[in-house]
């Protein structure tokens, strides 16, 4: 048969021995992987080139790439409540759009092609993601500041529920987001919680990101903000719980109970100075651990491959074991953990009846050589800069390293009109 596309001879991660194989779309599906001759309407040469599923990102603020390098090296809370959240109130959905454009082209460059949010003029980077064709589980970023506000944040994430999820061939998704313990009351939970149960829909929420918050937590509520959210009923549906880098035993007990999935991000919390999630401990109790980059204003770039890598490292130095986390399993949090993590089911694998969303590697760089094993030369020696094709949903996004989608030129001149503005009017 003729598939859609063709990917002939290109290599694979398993086995990693250099076999060529054939990979053919159908749609948005892969319909075959192996070493049968494949016939497509396009035919992508694989020569020299590893292909391996996107990279999931699990957890982010894409438009926040409007704030890279406006506010570094400090603490979270500091960081949130003195730099971003004032120049977050000058916000508008233009600003929201171009940013998200931005973010989503450096994702797609890099080999991502889904990303998990959490922001607010949410319908903007919905529209972001539809135009540019990555896949997409978006949340409306939900605080609690005024019963009112809170409540007309509810109904836009419930808009955006009813207007984007299963969108674009089921590309986009939607979730609920409630930003995090200190900015949503318990009774604030409850009924987004309610909200959420009542259209079947899952939650994405920051949860244990500093000691600060959990000390908070334990002196408000007298529980950790994981038994607090177990306690509230948030975990009897679908949770995403980015952070949790101080969770106890009992804490994580809980975690693995109720299927929480969480995303992890190294890098943010490397840079804020959250401190290290311990990943193989939860590995180890068989929770889901995906990756995120966090917002491009915490660590500054959305770049997965740095937080694959960085996963892998700091799992060793923290356990004291170089064995922790080895490359196959921070490919495997990168890749298909993120994707069920997100709540996806049939994205994260080269396999037959996947999402066709697939990136080729050119391997033709001195960091490939030799090739003893492909895998720990993607994890450990690989540069993002060797991101050759992009496929989405089976839709080609990136070839030869040049944006399909996104006129990159375009959304940095909208980017900097958008911020000349904002920073304008805070004169
Ligand atoms: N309060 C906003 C919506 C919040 S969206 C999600 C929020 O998460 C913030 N954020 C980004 N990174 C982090 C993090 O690491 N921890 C906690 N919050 C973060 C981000 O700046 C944004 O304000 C409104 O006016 O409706
Ligand atoms: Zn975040």
């Amino acid at each position: 048969m003729v598939y859609d596309i063709a990917i002939k001879d290109v290599e694979l991660t398993e086995p990693g021995d250099g076999t060529l194989f054939n990979i053919g779309i159908n749609g948005s599906t892969i319909g075959y992987v192996g070493t049968d001759p494949v016939e497509g309407k396009t035919v992508l040469d694989g020569r020299d080139h590893l292909a391996v599923p996107g990279w999931v990102n699990a957890h982010t603020h894409v438009a926040m790439t409007l704030f890279r390098s406006y506010a570094d090296d400090m603490a979270l809370m500091d960081w949130l409540q003195n730099r971003i959240w004032p120049l977050e109130a000058r916000l508008d959905g233009r600003a929201v759009y171009w940013g998200s454009l931005l973010g989503i082209g450096e994702m797609i460059r890099t080999g991502t092609t889904c990303f998990a949010d959490m922001y607010f003029f949410m319908e903007e980077t919905a529209k972001a993601a539809a135009d540019s064709g990555i896949r997409a589980v978006l949340s409306r970023g939900l605080t609690g500041s005024s019963p009112e506000d809170g409540a007309a944040r509810l109904e836009e994430n419930t808009q955006l529920y009813k207007t984007w999820n299963g969108a674009q061939n089921g590309r986009i998704t939607v979730m609920f987001g409630p930003h995090a313990p200190y900015t949503c009351s318990p009774d604030y939970l409850k009924t987004v919680i309610a909200r959420a149960r009542e259209l079947g829909a899952e939650i994405h929420m920051h949860l244990a990101e500093t000691a600060g918050e959990v000390a908070d937590c334990l002196k408000q509520y007298g529980k950790s903000p994981i038994a607090l959210m177990e306690e509230l009923g948030m975990f009897e549906g679908g949770t995403l719980a980015a952070h949790c880098v101080h969770v106890d035993e009992a804490d994580q007990d809980i975690l693995a109970r109720h299927g929480v999935r969480v995303a992890h991000n190294p890098q943010s919390n490397l840079k804020l100075a959250s401190g290290i999630a311990p990943v193989a401990s939860m590995l180890k109790k068989g929770i889901t651990v995906g990756l995120g980059t966090d917002g491009a204003s915490s660590n500054n770039n959305l770049d997965m491959l740095e937080e694959v890598r960085l996963a892998a490292m700091l799992a060793k130095t923290q356990s004291g074991d170089p064995k922790a986390v080895p490359a196959s399993q921070a490919l495997a949090m990168g890749t298909w953990m993120g994707a069920k993590a997100v709540g996806l089911k049939d994205t994260g694998k080269l396999e037959v009846g996947q999402k066709a969303d697939i990136v080729l590697y050119n391997m033709d760089s001195p960091a490939w050589y030799p090739r003893h094993d492909r895998t720990s030369l993607l994890v450990y020696a690989a540069s993002s800069a060797d991101v050759d094709t992009v496929l989405v949903d089976g839709n080609i996004l990136l070839r030869k390293g040049e944006l399909t989608t996104i006129d990159l030129e375009k959304v940095t001149a909208e980017v900097g009109q958008c911020l000349k503005e904002m920073t304008a009017s805070a004169e």
